[in-house]
């Protein structure tokens, strides 16, 4: 059997990672594409150099010419800006948009047929627009947020209970913004829930509140101590998570801004939710029955991400309407050659 072919839209931090672990992994053949010429080819060939150490078969190609994308399996984009220190996601609103209704297109043209996962930001917002630009389907476009949010939830509580990060299951809803809503009731240790535990004297409800705020804070935590960009390893891993359940149809259930056509309420908008994700994409979404308290929380995370989405539907529209021709130079030139016009008129004339 042929190997799967996964492409990397952007070769910066994340890409580069998500490289490395797809080929760890034995996920396929890697294409890394990017806007810098070299980048991608100078990082394709130091990957596949550690090929022979790690001993893993897998192609690895560099390319910044958009038909290297062609026939790819799963696309994870990451083109784009990352924000640095006293900036927020949606700062990157503006350039990020652009660069994914290029991305968008270029999917359209090469590999229509992919499942694509987003993590360029502002995520649900960013995901929004490379499915429209793509064109394809809503269940084969997802953004990767809700598993690195859960996944530092997770850490946090294994931290302070000191148990093992495996046995702790928590989970993210909502947009990945300051708004996100770390999901406490239904969040356990082995099977018991977070409430139980502070029942049990293993948590204090003080404490949990600092790690609901600090998941929220997680991104901006290692953008402050970084300094010059945002966290990768972390995301790529999550990125990974959600290739592998594809490409393997694992039919895992992972926290993904998924299309939503009424659940939870919503329609028309990516938002972060509980999705199994099998062979043909999204296969199903979890859809959670929620006490007033965590209604509340949603749609303000919500509102957050249809105010952005509504930004990206205006530019959108500005940079498709037919452009006006400019009027005053035309103006200025004919004056110009009426003046003219007139001058050989009289030396005529004389
Ligand atoms: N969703 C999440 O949970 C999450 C987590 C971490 C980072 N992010 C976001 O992911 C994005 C990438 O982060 P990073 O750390 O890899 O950044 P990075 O700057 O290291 O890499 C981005 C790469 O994109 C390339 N690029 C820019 N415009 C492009 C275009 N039009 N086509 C192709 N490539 C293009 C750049 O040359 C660069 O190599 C950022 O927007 C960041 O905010 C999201
Ligand atoms: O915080 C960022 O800017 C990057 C990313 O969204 C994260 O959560 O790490």
């Amino acid at each position: 059997m042929a190997r799967n072919k996964i492409a990397l839209v952007g070769a910066g931090n994340i890409g580069g990672t998500l490289a490395l672990l797809a080929g760890l992994k034995e996920l396929g053949d890697v294409v890394l594409f990017d806007i810098i010429d070299g980048v991608p080819q100078g990082k394709a060939l130091d990957l596949v150099e550690s090929s022979p150490v790690e001993g893993f078969d897998a192609k690895f190609v560099g390319s910044s010419k958009y038909s290297a994308l062609k026939g790819a399996d799963v696309v994870i984009v990451t083109a784009g800006v990352a924000r640095k220190p006293g900036m927020s996601r949606d700062d990157l609103l503006g350039i990020n948009t652009k660069v994914m209704t290029a991305v968008g297109e270029g999917i359209r043209k090469n590999c229509p047929k992919a499942f694509v996962i987003c993590i360029t930001n502002p995520l649900d917002a960013m995901v929004w627009v490379l499915q429209q630009a793509s064109g394809l389907p809503a269940s084969h476009v997802v953004g990767m947020a809700g598993v690195l949010d859960s996944a530092r939830f997770r850490y946090f509580l294994a931290e302070e209970m000191s148990v093992s990060v495996e046995d702790v299951s928590a989970f993210v809803l909502g947009g990945h913004g300051d708004t996100m809503v770390p999901m406490v009731r239904y969040s356990t240790v082995a099977g018991i829930p977070l409430p139980d535990l502070i029942k049990l004297g293993w948590l204090t409800k003080e404490r949990l509140d600092k790690i609901v705020q600090r998941t929220r804070d997680g991104g901006a935590e290692i953008v402050g101590l970084l300094k010059t960009g945002s966290a990768f390893y972390a995301p790529a891993s999550s990125a990974i998570s959600m290739a592998e359940s594809y490409l393997k149809d694992k039919k895992r259930v992972l926290p993904c801004a998924a299309h939503l056509t009424g659940q939870y309420g919503i329609k028309g908008l990516y938002v972060g939710v509980p999705c199994v994700i099998g062979a043909k994409g999204v296969e199903r979404i979890v859809e959670l029955t929620l006490n007033k308290s965590e209604q509340a929380m949603l749609k303000k995370s919500v509102g957050a991400v249809s105010g952005l989405v509504d930004v990206c539907k205006g530019m959108m529209k500005q940079a498709a309407a037919p452009k006006k021709a400019p009027r005053k130079a035309p103006a200025k030139a004919a004056k110009k050659a009426r003046v003219a016009r007139k001058a050989t008129a009289k030396k005529a004339k004389a």
